[in-house]
């Protein structure tokens, strides 16, 4: 197999909860594994194991306390454990994607610009990356009356079939998702679906949580247990 293009390694984190008198919360300990190109991982175990903080270290949005969390960039390989914040956004506009459950949404700019952004953002020309942008929110089935508005308004799904659009838009060796499908109905958690095999045949790896049983079945190779990082009793 090839090399991977994520290796998390003896990854430990506690929270520190300071308003509660220093209290230690320990998360994961230990956790270790790899992803690699063209596979899709789940991040799986009960409510509260860990999973979304684990996804979160990865990111680089949590601290980690120990441990090591390696992304393969093109030649290089940054470990963003201890990498510098500006090497970690570099990181993230070329090679980490993420794609949360929320839409942050940009005040005024209308949803076709928010989706065609990391497309203009790699140098794409602005008529190109708006046709792109138009065609992936048109498999989504938004409606054309909404592209030209700012999504703050938005349903709750509308606006995460506009974050998924932005997310899967550019290409991203590595991808993060964050239940994308949460607030989506049976036929477009179809079109997310297949928009996720369509990443994977592109190389792409994916680590994911996926709480729908349906979609995680449909798309993941693997289901990593964080219970099984041997998370202390608080
Ligand atoms: N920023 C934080 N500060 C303090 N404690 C936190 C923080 N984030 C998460 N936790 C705690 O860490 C534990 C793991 O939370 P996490 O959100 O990672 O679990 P999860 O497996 O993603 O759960 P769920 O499936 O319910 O989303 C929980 O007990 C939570 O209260």
């Amino acid at each position: 197999m090839s090399e991977p293009i994520l290796e998390v390694s003896g990854v430990a984190k506690t929270f520190i909860l300071h308003l509660r008198e220093g209290a230690k919360l320990p998360v994961v300990e230990g956790a270790g594994f790899d992803l690699h190109a063209g596979e899709c991982v789940a991040l799986g175990g009960p409510s509260g194991a860990g999973k979304s903080s684990l996804l979160k270290m990865v990111y680089g949005n949590y601290r980690v306390d120990a441990g090591a969390i390696r992304v393969r960039d093109g030649e290089e390989t940054v470990d963003v454990a201890t990498t510098a914040p500006r090497r970690l956004i570099k990181l993230r506009d070329t090679t980490m994607g993420y794609v949360s459950q929320f839409l942050r949404v940009i005040p005024r700019v209308g949803a076709l610009d928010v989706v065609a952004e990391p497309l203009v953002h790699d140098g794409v020309p602005v008529a190109q990356a708006r046709a792109r942008a138009g065609a992936l929110l048109a498999r989504l089935n938004l409606p054309e009356r909404l592209w030209q508005l700012p999504p703050a308004t938005f349903s709750g799904g509308e606006q995460q079939r506009v974050n998924i659009a932005r997310g899967l838009i550019a290409h991203r060796p590595l991808l993060l998702m964050d239940e994308p499908t949460a607030s989506l109905d049976a036929a477009n958690r179809g079109v997310v679906v297949e928009l996720i095999e369509e990443k994977k045949r592109a190389g792409v790896g994916i680590l994911g949580i996926f709480h729908d049983t349906e979609v995680r079945e449909a798309v993941c190779d693997r289901v990593i247990d964080v219970t099984s990082f041997g998370r202390a009793a608080a």
